[in-house]
């Protein structure tokens, strides 16, 4: 029999799944429990913890120190053939040394849910993202039965429904009639053919290892379709799944004075930081554009950041733009831009985006809809403009756009579009609707109702964990 006193947390090793998963581990320090939070080595050197019960243990992974060669397909292959056995030790030594209660495993990182059933130890999962997002995935059985996708989960165009060549998912099957998902939002469509496959035999990997464990963790907050709970009649039928909502929680929590983020590679972090305050301080109230394309996805082309950087050139505006220093995202970036908008523009490799995001300096977010940037932009309250690069982002987007009305989408990254789409979304009647429907938005998300009801859906789990291992 096991106390419940430590959890082992498992994210995928990508910046924008280890934050929340740090604020978990935080979250269940509050309740009593130590977590160790296991990530691969390459990942382990960017985070630090001070605080004794959320200790951060690495996995080792195969890759060398300096080997840059690390893109979606390398580190699944690390997964599925070198982490298991190493993570398995190092639960195997915690068991010995006075149990482990439970793996909290991404589901990204399903590779770890085989360690616990090896180890004896309870799983649960934990979804980053969207709820909305899981229940899209887990459909795919049914999409594929109902003709939407080929096995492949390629989407099959059908002509008697097609609007704009896509086709949008049934309404009940999937989302809230506002969302109006289509076939080209699912998130495995990234890249080539063989890409979109390849992922898509990622995904469904990770509902066959994933769906029949008991509870599930959803960084998320509950009234995702406005007021309405959906839920999918296959995911009903299947056995007693446990959702826990668990996002305004994660997001209330301050984790900056126990984890110290090294992320940024500039060798001196706060110096940056500082700069990027300094400068925001001086800006007037709502002018400032903020970009930032978080951290995960792949460099777009150069054509679209010439055309980006000419129209927040033309804009006229303050902006702070995050842009990262490699060569295939700078690239693009004419000649002496960086000199002629000094002044006005901010051209950085890493932003302390919840700093940033509190100003009130900052007007809009041009965001890729990453869910965590999602989150925080709600949270501080920012309207946002949307372009959406891979993965979940285009569920998001359609969230932010057609359900919550927080944000407009821009349809491209062309110079003409991207400077209506800031000159909407700064000023005019627009972006007062938007504003205000961001501000309503960030008390369903984040008010103290939603905070008491998720920290209250942390000890249920707590308690069913401790039921299970006490049974
Ligand atoms: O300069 C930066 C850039 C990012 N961040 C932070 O990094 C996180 C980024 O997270 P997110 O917005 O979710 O983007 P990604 O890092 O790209 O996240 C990946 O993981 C998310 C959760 O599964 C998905 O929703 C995204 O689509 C996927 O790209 C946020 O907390 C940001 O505040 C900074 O602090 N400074």
């Amino acid at each position: 029999m096991t106390q419940v006193t430590s959890m082992v947390l498992v994210p995928y090793p990508a910046h924008g799944h280890i934050t929340p998963m740090l604020r978990l581990a935080r979250a269940l320090r509050s309740l009593g429990i130590t977590s160790i939070v296991a990530l691969p080595d390459f990942m382990h050197r960017n985070y630090n913890s001070t605080d004794d019960q959320v200790i951060i243990e690495p996995i080792p992974s195969g890759f060398k120190e300096n080997d840059d060669a690390k893109d979606f397909f390398s580190i699944d292959a690390s997964m599925e053939k070198i982490m298991p056995g190493n993570l398995e030790r190092i639960v195997r030594e915690l068991e010995f040394a006075g149990g482990v209660a439970c793996l909290v495993v991404d589901l990204l990182a399903s590779w770890a849910v085989g360690v616990g059933q090896r180890c004896g130890v309870q799983v649960a999962g934990f979804w980053p993202a969207m709820f909305a997002t899981y229940r899209v995935v887990f459909a795919i059985p049914e999409l594929i039965l109902n003709g939407f996708i080929s096995e492949c989960g390629i989407p099959i165009l059908h002509h008697h429904h097609k609007i704009n060549q896509d086709i949008i998912l049934e309404r009940d099957l999937l989302t809230s009639n506002q969302a109006k998902l289509s076939t080209k939002d699912l998130p495995w469509l990234v890249g080539e053919p063989s890409s979109q496959k390849s992922r898509f035999a990622f995904w469904l990997r990770v509902i066959n290892r994933t769906r029949s464990l008991p509870w599930i963790l959803i960084n998320s907050f509950p009234k995702e379709d406005n007021n309405k709970i959906t839920i999918l009649p296959s995911l009903l039928s299947n056995h007693q799944l446990q959702t826990f909502h668990v996002g305004p929680l994660m997001l209330s929590i301050n984790d900056k004075k126990i984890l110290m983020n090294n992320i940024n590679n500039s060798s001196n972090k706060k110096e940056h930081d500082k700069s990027i305050i300094q400068w925001l301080e001086k800006q007037e109230p709502c002018t400032v554009i903020y970009i930032s394309f978080g951290t995960w996805v792949g460099p777009i082309a150069k054509e679209k950041i010439i055309e980006l950087a000419m129209a927040l050139e033309e804009a006229k505006r303050p902006f702070l733009w995050v842009l990262k220093e490699e060569k295939q995202w700078r690239e693009g970036l004419p000649e002496g831009y960086l000199d002629r908008n000094a002044k006005k523009g901010k051209v950085v490799a890493w932003a302390p985006q919840e700093e940033v995001l509190k100003f009130q300096a900052v007007g809009c977010y041009l965001t890729h809809c990453g869910w965590n940037s999602t989150m925080e932009a709600i949270r501080h309250e920012k309207r946002l403009l949307c372009y959406p690069i891979s993965g979940d982002q285009f569920v998001n987007c359609n969230y932010i756009v057609g359900v919550w009305g927080i944000g407009i989408k821009l349809e491209g990254l062309e110079r003409g579009v991207i400077l209506d789409g800031i000159e909407k979304i700064m000023v005019g009647r627009e972006a007062e609707m938007i504003q205000k429907k961001v501000s309503e938005m960030k008390v369903r998300v984040m008010g103290d109702e939603e905070i008491c009801a998720t920290a209250s859906n942390l000890e249920s789990f707590v308690e069913v964990v401790r039921e299970a291992n006490s049974g």
